[in-house]
């Protein structure tokens, strides 16, 4: 039988996935967040990303690798906010529903501001802010949105603008950085508690992992040609991830589970 990695149709991820090989033992069922983290409870697959929102609110299942995962710190340019009133008069907001973390993430910045918003999941992109104030977008439909809004390739990376025409970008990620100053961990890679990830199939993945690493111009070239967004934006957009769950990202996760009530585990296979 072979071993299902659940892996995540984004761009962010690519740098991790680019040069691993499918093969008769190991197998890929792509997906995005919201579907891989109820594969990941259900067993369809084995070892998978899984938004760190899930992983917390069901880590009496769940455990994670110790060293992977989608992080940042300051800003992540793919989890925005897009909206065309400003932030304090925020009423009504549509959720992408492709996210559990980001979602939660919202909710409490939100909250944390003393702001009351009424939410919807739908799934869609800036037109649905003809009915909403704020839309949320997470992956690759908000990188390529927000490079879509974009008037030209920014001078610099420190002059992203975050207001282009009448919509407003703001990165979930940012804001969390400016209210803790840590970094905000998106998502881990976890198996089920029972079933132990093997060590050859995480030794694969910290290889795939340095090679896309050690070649982000390959792997930014491939991402930006799939989804029409300029390379050198791209190239940047994957730099910027922390993708190996260290300690500063710890502390990240456990101020997130701190934020939204829930228990930090510190729990992490030995592999
Ligand atoms: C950084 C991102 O993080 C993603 C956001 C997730 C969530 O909100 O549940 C889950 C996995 C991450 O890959 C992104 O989508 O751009």
């Amino acid at each position: 039988m072979s071993y299902v990695l659940g892996v995540p149709r984004y761009a962010n991820t690519s740098p991790l996935y680019h040069f691993l090989q499918e093969s008769e033992e190991l197998q890929f069922r792509y997906g995005v967040p919201t579907e891989l983290n109820q594969w990941l409870l259900e067993g369809s697959v084995d070892l998978s990303l899984v938004s760190s929102y899930f992983y917390l609110a069901n880590a009496d299942r769940l455990r994670p690798l110790p060293d992977f995962s989608v992080a940042d710190l300051g800003p992540v340019y793919s989890v925005n906010l897009f909206h065309k009133v400003p932030w304090d008069r925020l009423k009504r907001v549509a959720l992408t529903t492709e996210s559990a973390t980001s979602v939660r993430l919202l909710r409490y910045l939100l909250e944390a501001d003393g702001l009351r918003v009424e939410y919807t999941s739908e799934a869609g992109g800036l037109e649905l802010l003809e009915r909403y104030d704020g839309v949320l977008l997470i992956g690759d439909r908000a990188i390529q949105t927000y490079a879509g809004l974009l008037p030209a390739l920014p001078e610099s990376v420190h002059q992203v603008p975050w207001q282009v025409g009448g919509v407003q970008v703001t990165d979930l990620s940012m804001k969390w950085y400016e209210r803790t100053r840590l970094p905000f961990v998106f998502a881990v890679w976890a198996t089920r508690k029972d079933e132990p990830p093997p060590p050859a199939v995480v030794r694969k993945l910290r290889a795939a992992r340095q090679k896309g690493l050690g070649n982000l111009e390959t792997v930014s070239l491939a991402e930006a040609r799939r989804l029409g967004v300029p390379q050198p934006l791209m190239q940047h957009y994957l730099w910027n991830f922390r993708y190996q769950l260290e300690a500063p990202d710890r502390l990240g996760l456990q101020a997130f589970a701190e934020a939204v009530g829930l228990a930090y585990p510190d729990d992490y296979w030995d592999v």
